[in-house]
């Protein structure tokens, strides 16, 4: 008899400048992912959206190699797996779409096969297959987290701020791969970079939890990954710029980029404008969406 599942998972926007591969915050924007399992050997996709007619349909996407990954953790045998996603999160441009895939294939296996699985055993899971837990910590629990990895295992901690922000994401039209932004990293940096680094990112953490959002402006500094990636994103630092002279409180690359992330309290359209036309003038085309944080993480529908 074939199982059927859905799941909903938030988009994250990943590092928020200074915590890179630690802080993540879930957005909402959402992937919607069915699953069925069945004894009718085959794999099948069936793509809507973002990255329909490009996404694999075998053991190289990661939804599927997630499911895979429960039912041989769970010892569970179902030789059908249907996959159909409906997907608004664009793919390879910092809004975390393969930590939604990763989640969402992860999360329906474990529904469907008794829920065997912890939620820590989920991040784990995802964890050691996108490499870092940052963008899929929110992307399970929703709200803000902050995690680190201690012994191959990642342990978290979620918070919601006390109040409001919103976010712009300005998104433009080219792809960068996670991995290609990860490659033009340096093996070591200056302890004095370090120094910066540790600094703004316990202060990004504070202000997050205090609400004092005034203090974002150096709190998304960053020295140990935006320099490196700037030469791949054109006009980048004039982008982040231009958020801040039109009011935002602050504004970083969202993930490995190459989407630019601001965070206002004020007016958002008018940061996002600004920031599309800071693009352009680099010759790159480039929309803006406003997302507010998303507090439930994946969810079954
Ligand atoms: N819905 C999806 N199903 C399967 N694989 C996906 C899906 N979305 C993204 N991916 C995979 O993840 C890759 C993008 O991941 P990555 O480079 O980390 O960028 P990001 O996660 O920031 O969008 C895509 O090229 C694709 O291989
Ligand atoms: N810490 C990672 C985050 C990648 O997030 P993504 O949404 O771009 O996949 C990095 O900066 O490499």
């Amino acid at each position: 008899m074939a199982n059927t599942v859905k799941i909903r998972v938030p988009g994250t926007t990943a590092n928020c400048g200074p915590g890179f591969d630690a802080v993540g915050i879930a957005c909402t924007i959402y992937n919607e992912l069915e699953l069925t399992l069945s004894p009718q050997a085959g794999i099948s996709l069936e793509v809507a959206g973002e990255g329909a007619g490009a996404i694999p349909a075998d053991g190289s996407n990661v939804a599927i190699k997630a499911v895979q990954m429960v039912l041989n953790k769970t010892g569970r045998h179902y030789p059908g797996i249907a996959l159909k996603m409906v997907n608004n999160i664009p793919l390879a441009r910092g809004l975390g779409s393969s930590a939604a895939a990763i989640v969402g294939g992860l999360v329906a296996a474990n529904e469907l096969t008794g829920c065997q699985l912890s939620k820590q055993e989920i991040l784990d899971m995802a964890t050691s297959i996108e490499g870092h837990p940052d963008n899929v910590a929110p992307a399970i629990f929703g709200g803000i987290t902050v995690s680190i990895m201690d012994s191959g295992s990642a342990k978290y901690l979620r918070f919601l701020p006390p109040k409001d922000f919103s976010m712009v994401a300005v998104i433009p039209e080219f792809n960068l791969s996670t991995k290609a932004a990860r490659r033009v990293l340096p093996e070591s940096v200056p302890f004095a970079d370090a120094v910066f680094n540790v600094s703004r990112s316990a202060l990004l953490v504070g202000a997050l939890c205090t609400g004092e959002f005034k203090l974002l402006l150096h709190a998304l500094e960053d020295r140990l990954h935006q320099p490196y990636r700037e030469k791949l994103i054109p006009g980048m630092a004039q982008v982040l710029t231009a958020a801040r002279q039109a009011g935002a409180l602050g504004a970083a690359l969202s993930g490995a980029g190459p989407c630019l992330l601001a965070f206002t309290d004020g007016d958002s359209d008018e940061v996002g404008q600004v920031m599309v036309k800071a693009f352009n003038i680099h010759k790159i085309k480039a929309r803006y969406q406003l997302l507010n944080i998303d507090r439930q993480g994946a969810i079954i529908l």
